[in-house]
Parts: C-alpha cells; structure tokens; sequence
C-alpha cells in the first residue's frame, strides 16, 4: 500500500488473481477492479449502487467538507451536481470558450518572458480561468492576493496525498492538544486549510455575469425554497469547480509538456499539422479543433500517459483506472508516449478505446468538468505547439539533461521532474505571441458578435461557386455589388466525415466581389448557418 506507483502493484496482483481482487488494510475493505469490462460492468452498467464515497473525518478535517465530489450519493449530492451541470454544461458554451481563449493567450506571453517558470503559468491559467467564470473575479497576476487565497485551499486537497497525516488513519487524534509535537503542527496544518475554505465560501457580488452572480439571481425569482440552502449549494458548487479544475488540469499538462520534451518527432508532427491548418499569422482556437487530429490525439495520449487521478475519486468500491491505461493489450508499448495509437489514415480512429471514457471516472459520478477540461487543454496544448518548441533542459555544459519520467502522491499525481527548455519558433512566432491581444472576454463575446453578423451577410446565397474539378482548392464567391461592406474575418463550416472543419476565410475583406478560398482535404460539401449546402 506505501508503493509510489500502487497501481502498478496493483496490476501485479490482477494478473495474478484475476480481475476483481479484493484487499482488506487496516480492516477497509478495497476492491481492486482491473480490468476496462469489469470497471464498466460495475461501475457504469450498475451505477446507482457503486455511487456512494466512503466518509472520512479528514474530509471535514483538512476543510473539504464543502466538495460535494466526498458527498455520499444521496439528495444533498444530487443538488450540488445539478446546479454545476447547469452552470458548467456538457459542451461549454461560448462565454467559457472565450475566457478560456483568453487566459490562454496570456499564458503564451507569460511563457515567452519567463519560460523557467512554466509550472507556475500552468497553475496559473487554470486557476486564473475558473476563477473568472466562477466568480467573474480577475486574478492579475502571482501577486494577486486571490492567488495566495487559492493555493491554500488547494493545499488542503493534498491532506488526502499525504501518508504522513495520522488522523487519517486513527480519526481519535484529532483531539490531541496542539502543543502535542508532530501530531499538533498538523492538526495546525489542517485548521490553516479549513480557514482558507470558510474564506473563499464568502459570498461575492451578485452584479456581474459569473455562474456565481447568475445562480444567485435565479434565487432572488424563487419564493418556495430554502434560501440558506440554496445559497450554501450556489457557494460549494463554485468552490468545488474551482477545486476539481485546478490541480487536474495542471497536472496533465505539465505531462504534456515533458512528453513534449522527450518525443520531438511528435511534436514536430503536431507542429507540422498546425502549419498546415493554421498557418503563420494567426493562432489556434477551438473552431480548429476538428481539423486538428493529430493534436487531438496529442491532448488524448496525454491524459493516458500520465493519469492525473489514477484511483480515479473511489467509489464505495476501489477501481483502478491507471491500469487500463497502461494495460498493453489494449495500449500497445503503455509507457511510451505515442499519440498515433489513436489515429488511422490522418483521422482519430473510432475504434481505438479512448482514454476519455476512463480517465474522467465512471456512471452517474463521472467527471462533471470533462468537456471544460478538454477545452481548456486543447486551447493550451495547441497554442503552445503552435508558437513554442519545447526541448530537454540543458545543464551548466549546454547537455541536455535526461529526464526519466517518475511520480509523486497517490490520490492525485504529479510529475516529480518536468524541466525542460521552452523557447518560440521563429521570430514570426515571437511577434504573432506578443502582437496576440489578451481580450477581455467581454470584448472578445462583442467581437464574435460582430463575426456573426458579418458571416450571416455573407451567408446569402452565392452568386457563383467553383469547384476546381480535381482540385482540393475550392473557391465560393459572392458578388455583394459594391457600397461599403466590409467582414474582417468570415467563418464557414465544411462538412467532412466525423465532424465540421473550421474554415476562415482571409482577414479584412471588403465590398464585393468576395472571394472565400480553402482547402478541403477531402470530399463533402459546404453548409451554412442555416444548414443550406452549397
Ligand atoms: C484533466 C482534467 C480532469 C480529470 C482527469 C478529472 C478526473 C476526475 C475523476 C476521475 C473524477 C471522479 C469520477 C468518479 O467518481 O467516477 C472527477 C470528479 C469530479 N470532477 Fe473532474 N477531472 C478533470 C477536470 C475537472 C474540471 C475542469 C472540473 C470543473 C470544472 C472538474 C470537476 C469535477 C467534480 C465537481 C467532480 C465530482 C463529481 C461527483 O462526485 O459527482 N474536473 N474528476
């Protein structure tokens, strides 16, 4: 049980005794399900009776009473997950997009003055982003005093990482005096992390457009509930999304960086993708998500190779997820980093199991943020490879360092070394970085605004449209007869298999004849926003 990586033990002991072993510590009893059928059998197929979380003192203890991811499954539960559901859907909405576009592009010019502390600005970007959906709240910068704020109640995450807290095994401790050595500076410990939970639970102001202010507001209509109810759910429900965002997400990126370190022919492939569909004078956003396979496939290793939560958060029953991960018959060479197992001829291959099913838990307790994740990761990874080339970190004699990759903690993990050496590009990448606007996300919702309209003008049928016939260049043109109007950037959508592939049409153009060129890198046709094909 004190293994570094227990769920390589526990692979051992499934190979040797089956799928479902069954350990008793210290008189728990923990099930090890080792296997992707088994995990789906029962924690999927039967979710409404392995929901449940076991209770601990410690979760009270080191302040995380608040999380409804410790809650039993029961209506208390039931009412914190439905209010995120609703404040943090399944397809992120526009808004959370745009302030994800935001802090990300920040995070690139925090990279290029100061690429040594990378860890930082991943923390930073994470946090930064949730904190501002949540609670409308900008956080500026590493002196902000939110910023203090927040790592403390993260720090309280770590109680359940630490196997040096001895309450956790014997709860009666908790009521050892103070001055009692060891025992009494991590009761102290504890008390500090509970502090830092009742400050962040402060009600903040209902003015602005936050989850936060929104779900609040939505009470003051309601006259048959139990205000001091729904209130403490509003406020947990917040201080959990920002919990669960935080320290996942930074610890899988950091991994995408390190794998990026040691894998340069991925990333030059991911590079190259990037160059094709994106090309030198803009960056990457989530209307490229479909054309980019390859970096998808990037984001998706990522999450396998280095499994964030690898217990996933135990259900009354233990489960393995890290050990489907790296189960070689399923993920062929498990520890190698190799985004291609996920694709076939260029496209993400539907029939290779996706770490997404697994690495976000299972049944009715799965990972509400998953798609907040995945966009909030898809934003950084692509943005960086687009700008960055990342490289190991070389010694005092310019050697590059050999990094082997190792972890630490068990509930969540992290990597123990991720150094490596960051630098842009080019000097064209340089410049598009620091000629990057870092929009509020207020002004950049107007600037889509404005894209949509100027797209639904052009949107009327075409005067004309040329299809080169063996060609994959394909051409719509629309004469709008001159007088002054003007689209800075059009956006179109092409139809292909599995997906829409963002198309922008080039930068500032003016009154007709327009001309809107793209490669299609294969057959279908386009469509526009009211669902016509051309
Ligand atoms: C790399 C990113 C992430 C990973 C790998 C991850 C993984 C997980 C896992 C394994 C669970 C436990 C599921 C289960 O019990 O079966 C979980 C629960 C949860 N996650 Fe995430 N997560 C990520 C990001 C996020 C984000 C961005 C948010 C919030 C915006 C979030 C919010 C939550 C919440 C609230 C729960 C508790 C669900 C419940 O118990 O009902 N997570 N996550």
């Amino acid at each position: 049980m004190r293994q570094p990586a227990l769920w390589r033990a526990h692979q051992k002991l499934c190979k040797i005794f089956g799928d479902i072993v069954h350990l008793s510590v210290f008189g728990q009893h923990l099930v090890v399900l080792g296997s992707q059928r088994v995990i789906f059998d029962i924690l999927e197929k039967q979710s409404a009776g392995t929901s449940d979380r076991q209770q601990h003192p410690l979760i009270e203890l080191s302040g995380q009473g608040f999380n409804f991811a410790f809650f039993p499954y029961d209506q208390w539960w039931r009412r914190h997950r439905r209010i995120f559901s609703q404040c943090i859907p399944t397809i992120v909405p526009n808004e959370q997009l745009l302030v994800q576009q935001q802090y990300a592009t920040l995070f690139l010019k925090k990279l290029l003055h100061n690429p040594a502390d990378f860890c930082d600005h991943i923390r930073y970007v994470f946090s930064a982003t949730i904190v501002k959906i949540v609670y409308g709240v900008e956080v500026a910068d590493d002196n902000d005093p939110n910023v203090d704020l927040m790592v403390r109640l993260l720090e309280g995450l770590q109680a359940f990482n630490s196997p040096r807290i001895l309450v956790q095994y014997f709860p009666i401790l908790q009521h050892v005096p103070l001055w009692v050595p060891i025992l009494g500076s991590q009761l102290r410990m504890l008390a500090g992390w509970r502090a830092a939970a009742d400050e962040v639970k402060q009600e903040h102001g209902r003015q602005n457009t936050s989850v936060l202010a929104r779900i609040l507001r939505g009470l003051e209509e309601e006259t048959d509930v139990n205000m001091a109810e729904e209130h403490l759910i509003a406020k947990n429900t917040c201080v959990t999304a920002f919990e669960g965002a935080s320290d996942t997400t930074f610890s899988t990126t950091q991994a995408f960086f390190l794998a990026m370190s040691l894998n340069s022919d991925v990333q030059k492939r991911a590079q190259a993708e990037l160059d094709v569909v994106i090309g030198p004078h803009r960056l990457p956003d989530q209307a490229d998500r479909a054309s980019l396979p390859y970096v998808s496939a990037v984001l998706k290793e990522s999450l396998r190779w280095h499994n964030v939560a690898p217990f996933g958060v135990p259900h009354c029953n233990a489960e393995d997820i890290e050990a489907c991960m790296h189960d070689p018959e399923v993920y062929p060479e498990p520890d190698r980093f190799l985004p291609d197992r996920f694709m076939r001829d260029g496209k993400l291959n539907p029939d290779v199991r996706d770490p997404e099913d697994f690495v976000f838990g299972y049944g009715r307790r799965k990972c509400p943020g998953k798609a907040f994740a995945e966009d909030a990761m898809f934003a950084i990874i692509a943005m960086t490879l687009h700008v960055f080339d990342i490289t190991p970190p070389l010694d005092e004699t310019g050697k590059p360092i050999v990094i082997t990759p190792s972890v630490e903690g068990s509930f969540m993990t992290y990597l123990e070394d991720c150094r490596c050496s960051i630098k842009p590009r080019s000097a064209q990448a340089e410049a598009l970085i620091l000629g990057a606007a870092v929009e509020s996300s207020d002004g950049l919702a107007e600037r889509k605004r404005r894209k949509t309209q100027d797209r639904n003008a052009f949107m009327n049928p075409p005067n004309e449209l040329d299809r080169g016939r063996g060609s994959r260049r394909l051409a719509l043109r629309r004469d709008l007869g001159g007088g002054g109007e003007s689209a800075s950037n059009v956006s179109f959508r092409f139809a292909r298999e599995g997906g829409w592939l963002g198309v922008r049409a080039r930068k500032g153009l003016t009154a007709g004849p327009w001309a809107l060129d793209f490669d299609a890198d294969e057959g279908g046709s386009p469509e526009d926003t009211t669902g016509k094909r051309w």
